[in-house]
C-alpha cells in the first residue's frame, strides 16, 4: 500500500514511519452534537487556520458516500444501506511532517428530501468530493448538479474538487474501462481530480484521502503564507508523493519548480 511520505493518518500509523510521527493528545473541547456524529472531540476552530480543513462529500443517494468515509475513518464496511439523514460528520487526524492536521469530513445525504438540510452544511468547504457509482451512469450525469449546488456556497476559485467513482468491485474490467472514459471527461470539464475506489475491498480509499489531506494542507499553508506576507519569490511549498520536505526555500537564481 502506498503512502505520502511525511503524511500519516493518526489511526493507521505504520511502524515503518515511526520517526516521522509523534503522538499528540486530543485537544480539550467538544463538538456540537446535534445532527453530527464525530469519533473525536475537538474545538471547531483552531488558532492556526491551516490545521483543519473542511471537506464535504456529496452525490446521489446510495452511491456509497458513507461507506467511503467509514472505510477510511473506521475501517468498516456495512453492506446494508442506511440512508444518511441530513449530515453526518467524521474527523480524521493526520500529521504532516510533525504538524497536526485534521480533515473534517461532512457526509451529506443524497436523498432529495434531506437535501435542503444537508446543503446548509456546504459553506466553507476547502474540498468537495463528488461521489458517483461506477455502475450507474445516471449518478455520473448528476455530479455536475451536485457540484453546482455545492459551489453556490463556496468560492469556486479556491475549492479543491475530486470526482470519485465508487463500488469499483462491482465492475468488470471492460465495464470499468467504459465508465472511466466518461468519468475522465466529466472530471476534465469540472476540473476535478478523478479517483476510482471500492469501500468493500478498500481499493484506493486510503490513497485517495491521503491525497485530499496533502492537497488541502498544501493549499492552507500557501494561503497562510500569503496572508502573513512571509512568502518570498522563489520559495516553494509542495507536497507530492516523492517529497519528504514540505517547505523548501530555493535561491532566486535557481528556483525549484512545482511539479
Ligand atoms: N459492492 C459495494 N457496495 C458498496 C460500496 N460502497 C457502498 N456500497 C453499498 O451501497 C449502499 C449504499 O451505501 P451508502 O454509503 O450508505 O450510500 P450513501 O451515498 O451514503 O447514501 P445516502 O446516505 O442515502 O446519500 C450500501 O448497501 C453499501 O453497502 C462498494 O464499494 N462496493
Ligand atoms: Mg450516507
Amino acid at each position: 500500500m502506498s503512502h505520502v511520505p511525511g503524511l500519516e493518518s493518526r489511526r493507521e500509523a505504520p511502524p515503518l514511519l515511526g520517526p516521522l510521527l509523534s503522538p499528540f493528545p486530543l485537544p480539550a473541547g467538544s463538538w456540537p452534537r446535534q445532527m453530527l456524529r464525530s469519533n473525536h472531540r475537538f474545538p471547531i476552530t483552531s488558532s492556526s487556520g491551516f490545521k483543519i480543513s473542511k471537506v464535504i462529500v456529496v452525490g446521489d443517494l446510495s452511491v456509497g458516500k458513507t461507506c467511503l468515509i467509514n472505510r477510511f475513518c473506521k475501517d468498516t464496511f456495512d453492506k446494508n444501506y442506511k440512508a444518511t439523514i441530513g449530515v453526518d460528520f467524521e474527523m480524521e487526524r493526520f500529521e504532516v511532517l510533525g504538524v497536526p492536521f485534521s480533515l473534517q469530513l461532512w457526509d451529506t445525504a443524497g436523498q432529495e428530501r434531506f437535501k435542503c438540510i444537508a446543503s446548509t452544511y456546504y459553506r466553507g468547504a476547502q474540498a468537495i468530493i463528488i461521489v458517483f457509482n461506477l455502475n450507474d451512469v445516471a449518478s455520473l450525469e448528476h455530479t455536475k448538479q451536485w457540484l453546482a449546488d455545492a459551489l453556490k456556497e463556496n468560492d469556486p476559485s479556491s475549492v479543491l474538487l475530486f470526482l470519485v467513482g465508487s463500488k469499483k468491485d462491482l465492475s468488470t474490467p471492460a465495464q470499468y474501462a467504459l465508465m472511466e472514459k466518461d468519468a475522465l471527461k466529466v472530471a476534465q470539464e469540472i476540473k476535478a481530480e478523478y479517483w476510482a475506489v471500492s469501500s468493500l475491498t478498500s481499493e484506493n480509499v486510503r490513497e485517495f484521502f491521503f491525497r485530499v489531506a496533502a492537497l488541502t494542507f498544501e493549499a492552507n499553508v500557501l494561503a497562510e503564507l500569503e496572508k502573513s506576507g512571509a512568502r518570498h519569490i522563489g520559495d516553494v511549498v509542495r507536497i507530492n508523493s516523492d517529497d519528504s520536505n514540505l517547505y523548501q526555500t530555493a535561491s532566486k537564481k535557481k528556483p525549484v519548480c512545482c511539479p
